[in-house]
This record gives C-alpha cells, structure tokens and sequence, in this order.
C-alpha cells in the first residue's frame, strides 16, 4: 500500500470510472429486458437509444480505465527502477562484493516490468470486477432469488478452488524471478571472462553450467505455467458450467411462470457480466502471483544498507575528543603535518570472520601520510595495502581505531568532501566502457577537451596535442578490453591529472611495465609538491627509491615507516623485499 501511495489520484480516478462504467452496463440488461417484454412487431426508438448510449458510455469510460492504469503502471515501473538505479549505486560496499551483479540487474529489469501488472491488470481490475460481480448478484436476486441460489453455490465452490491455486502461485513467480536472476548472473560471469575460458579450454563446460541455469527456469516455469494453465482452465470450465446450469433452471422457471423471458435474457446478461470477471480472475491471480514475487525481490534489495553520506557528529575520536591518550592528533598539534593518521587501525571485512583466512585485514595499524610529499606502501602480496587504500576512500569503516584526515576523524567528514580531495587509480580495469572522453570526464563534466588533450600528453597516450584530441572519441571497450593494461593505468592517471584533486593515491601496475608506462610513474611522482601529496602502492625500487617516506606493511601490520637507506639498515623485510620482490631490483 505506501508504494501505491503516490498513485492514488490515477488509481482512484480508474475506480471511478470503472465504477460508473459498470454502472452503465448494469443499466443494459434492464433495457433488453424491458424490449423483450415489451415487444409488439416494433421496437422502441427510445429504448433502442438508449441501449446504444448505455454501450457506448460503457465501453468508452472502460477504454479511458484502462488508458489511466496502463500509463500509471509505466510511470510506477520506471519511478520504482529509478529507486533501485538510486539505491543500487549507493549500496554499501559489503552489500555489492560478493553479490552477483546482473542478478541485481535483473532486478531493475525483469523484475520491475513484472511488478506493473499491479497496477495495470491488478488491484482496480480486482476492485472494479468485485463491484460488477456485487452489481450482477444484487439483480440477479431481484429478478430471481431461486436463480441466484443456484449459480452462487456452483460459483463458491469454484472460486474456492480457483484462490486455492492462486495462493501458490506467487511462490512460483518467486522461484522464477530468482531462476532468472542466477542465469543473468551466470551469463554474466562467463561473458566477462571469455578469454580465460577459451584458454582454458572450458568453452564447453561453461555453456552446459549456463544451459543448467536456463533449465532451471525451465523448470521453476513449467510450474508456474501448469498453475496457470489449472486456474484458466477450472475458470474456463466454470463459466460453461454455470451457463448450463444456470440455462437448464431457468428454462424450468420459466415454463412454471414464475419469470419471464424477457427476465430470463436480463439474467443471462447479468450472469454474462459475473462470469467475464470470474473468468479473468484467475489470470490476475497469476499475473498477480508473478508480480509480487518480484516485487519481493526489489524490496529485498531497497533494503540493503547504503552508504550513508551524514558525516557523524560528536563520534568518539571527534575533533573535539582528539587529544587522545597516543598524543599523535588533533589538528593543532600535529606537527608531522600529516594529511592522513592512521591510529591503532584494526579491520576486518565483512563476512570473513571464520572463513579460515586471517580474521583482520589490518591490526593495530600506525603511521602517517605527511602532506605534499611521496608516500610508498609496499608489502608482500596480500599485506593489507590496497585495504589502506579502501579506507582512505571510506569505502569501509575501520573495526576499531581511527583515521584523521586533515587532523579531523574521518568519520566526522562527508564522504563527499573526502573523495573531492582524492583521486583514486586502482590497479584492475579503471576504465569504464564508453569513449575517452567520458573517461576523462567522468569526475568532472564541465572538463574543457583541451585539459583531456593536456592529460592525455601527459600521460604518454598521444604524442600532441592534436593526436590526443583524436583520441578523445575513442571507444574503449566493456572496461576498456580495446586498451592494453599499461594504457588503461596510463588513462586513469590521465583522468587524475585532468581533475587536479590534492591527493592522489596510486596502485601501481604491476605488468606493462614499459618505459612508457615508468615514465608516467615517474611524472606522477614528479608531480608531488607542497599541493599535491601522493600515495602508491610500489612494486618497482625506481618508484620506492623516489618516495619521501615508505610504509611497510605485512600480514596486516605496519612494521616500519622510514625513508629507503634507513630502512634498508633497520627493516629485515624491507631488505629482503628489495633484494627479492620489486619487479627491478
Ligand atoms: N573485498 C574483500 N573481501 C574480503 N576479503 C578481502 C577483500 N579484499 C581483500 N581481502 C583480504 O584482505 C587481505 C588484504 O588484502 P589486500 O588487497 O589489502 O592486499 P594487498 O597487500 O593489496 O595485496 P596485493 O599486493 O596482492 O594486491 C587479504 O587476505 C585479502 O584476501
């Protein structure tokens, strides 16, 4: 009912005329019988006239019903994927990993063109059929309470069946919807990693696990469609039924007198009106079935948490509680001049807590990212760096602990006003389909193609400025597949330099490292002065060795926080790292 709720003016206008047009048909049965009653080898123009009016009011203000509800349920269909759009993107990190994504596509599609049979075929439908069968059983007992008595005991008996079998039929559009859902969902996991399966040789295997899927649907559908076929056919059935019946009596009654004719044809025209809507009930009740079932499904995903953009004020740590007792913050006192604190960081993602991994991606983490200066974090794989990175961006909420931004707690900022300050390049795929251009832009709309042309020089994509404004209509791929590894890092560095934000954290690449690709490294790190502060995650000595302070992590721990000589004296690992793992050492 509250989703209805903005609809109600179209919905109740539909009553209205539903109402007034069932109305108009009452009326009909009436004129013919009086006709018939009346007829003397001529017919009244009157009467005649006024059957034509009846009929035409009542198939006009039906087709206006009908226009209102058809456009209403478009318009509910495309507000309610507007809020799904709305929520979707806005989702909780931890709501979207680990979810398959084109099941939650699916949901704003399939699911949602569904749920407009609510409005369309429905509710009112239910509502104005409930009047027309009201209206039909009230005359049919004054013309004939015997009658009457008769067709309601054969029609309670079939609708009784008739809902019976309804009520299973929104289980069934569930399981279908979700059947659906997981074959997006694998389709979409096969389709994105073709090339993988080709060389692995699994095209075959791959195809038969999706034809699995569709054969689920197969056989969700082949339930749902025996259910519908049962109600349509017990409606189908009921209707012939109730005409025989009611035909057989009312023959009787009318050779013992106690009706006329012209009674019997007014009856039959009501009982005409009662069986139209009985016979459709049963497929509003599968239509029915299937849409709230889907719309289960979107409300299970509205749901979901979402990232909630209110920074929190008087949180513990605030600005106004930071004189904490490691004395390290607060924004008058840091006189490290750090642009990011990490303190006594502890976190966890989500969901793995017993999954036999390690329980806390980060532990008691400490250290600082002094402002306008290089900072490198380097660790073995699976160390906990890109993790640094996730929380910078307040992708996720630190466990326990506390980061300061700007000598602030990051908690008491909007994640708005924190990611302005940030540009984020990650290793994989940070390239959106689409042209150049809208990669370029994409934090920033108003971009001139001069500055898209100077970033694109920058970054080594085009020689000048006239090839790189050539390249700006480029289509790059689903997640730029058109683009080697090395040119999708060298554009998202393009995309962070067009936008100029104070801060830019990098994950370097770890393959495609040509000369082309180092020398943007080595411009992005140029690029560090008193407004531009840079954060990079290392995999290379040349990088390490030009970073003002590096960060050591392992195993979720910072184990060290000094420059490359003193760390080469004092950290085991660091020197091992450099011996062993930078990509050119
Ligand atoms: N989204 C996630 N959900 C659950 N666990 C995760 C997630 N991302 C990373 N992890 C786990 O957290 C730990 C730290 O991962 P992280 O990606 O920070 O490592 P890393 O140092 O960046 O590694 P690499 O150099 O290989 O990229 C790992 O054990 C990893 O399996």
């Amino acid at each position: 009912m509250p989703l209805l709720r903005p609809y109600r003016n179209a919905l109740v206008l539909a009553l209205a005329l539903g109402i007034v047009a069932t109305l108009a048909s009452a009326l009909q049965p009436l004129v013919v019988s009086s006709i018939v009653d009346g007829f003397r080898g001529e017919v009244s123009r009157i009467w005649i006239g006024t059957l034509i009016g009846l009929l035409a009011a009542s198939s006009l203000l039906t087709g206006l019903r009908q226009l209102i509800l058809q456009r209403t349920a478009e318009r509910f269909a495309h507000e309610t994927r507007a809020k799904i759009i709305d929520h979707l993107y806005r989702l909780d990190m931890a709501e979207v990993e680990g979810r398959p994504r084109a099941d939650l596509v699916s949901r704003v599609t399939a699911d949602v063109a569904h749920t407009r049979a609510i409005l369309s075929s429905g509710l009112v439908e239910i509502a104005t059929s409930g009047i027309t069968i009201a209206v039909s059983i009230v005359m049919m007992g004054i013309i004939d309470p015997v009658l009457l008595l008769v067709t309601v005991i054969v029609v309670t008996g079939l609708l009784a069946a008739v809902v019976m079998l309804g009520r299973r039929t929104r289980p069934a559009g569930l399981s279908m919807q979700h059947s659906i859902g997981q074959l997006a969902a694998e389709l979409s996991r096969g389709l994105s990693g073709l090339r993988m399966i080709r060389a692995s040789r699994a095209t075959d295997r791959e195809v038969a696990s999706a034809i699995r899927h569709s054969q689920d649907v197969l056989g969700h559908g082949r339930i749902a469609a025996s259910l519908k076929a049962a109600i349509q056919t017990l409606t189908g059935v009921a209707v012939q039924l109730l005409l025989i019946v009611v035909v057989g009596v009312g023959a009787l009654r009318v050779a013992a007198d106690a009706i006329t004719i012209g009674d019997l044809s007014a009856y039959m025209m009501y009982l005409l009106y009662l069986a139209a809507p009985i016979g459709m009930f049963g497929s509003i009740l599968s239509l029915l079935g299937e849409a709230f079932g889907a719309l289960t499904r979107i409300q299970e995903v509205l749901k979901l948490k979402t990232e909630k953009d209110k920074p929190e004020t008087g949180s513990t740590g605030g600005p106004e509680s930071s004189t904490d007792q490691m004395g390290t913050a607060g924004p008058d006192d840091d006189s490290t001049d750090a642009i990011f604190r990490f303190e006594a960081v502890h976190f966890t993602y989500p969901g793995t807590n017993g999954a036999g991994k390690p329980e806390n991606a980060l532990e008691g983490v400490d250290f600082h990212i002094p402002r306008g200066a290089t900072t490198a974090i380097v660790g073995p794989s699976g160390a906990g760096k890109s993790t640094i990175f996730a929380l910078l961006e307040r992708f996720y909420e630190p466990t326990s602990g506390r980061i300061l931004f700007d000598g602030r707690d990051v908690r008491t900022v909007s994640r708005d006003e924190l990611r302005s300050q940030l540009s984020y390049v990650e290793q994989d795929a940070p390239v959106l389909s689409g042209t150049v251009r809208q990669n370029l832009t994409i934090g920033n709309h108003a971009l001139s193609d001069d500055a898209c042309a100077e970033a694109l020089v920058r970054v080594n994509l085009a020689a000048d400025r006239d090839a790189a404004v050539a390249l700006l209509d480029r289509q790059v791929g689903e997640l730029g597949e058109q683009l080697s590894g090395g040119e999708r890092q060298r554009l998202a560095v393009g995309r962070a330099f067009a936008v100029g934000s104070p801060v830019l954290l990098l994950d370097e690449i770890t393959s495609n490292l040509d000369s082309r690709n180092e020398e943007v490294v080595q411009e992005v790190l140029n690029a560090s002065g008193p407004d531009r502060t840079i954060v990079i995650i290392a995999h290379r000595l040349a990088t390490v060795q030009s970073a003002d302070t590096i960060v050591v992590v392992d195993e979720g721990h910072v184990v060290a926080q000094d420059t490359h000589s003193r760390l080469l004296r004092s950290s085991e690992l660091y020197r091992g790292l450099a011996e062993r793992q930078f990509l050119d050492a």
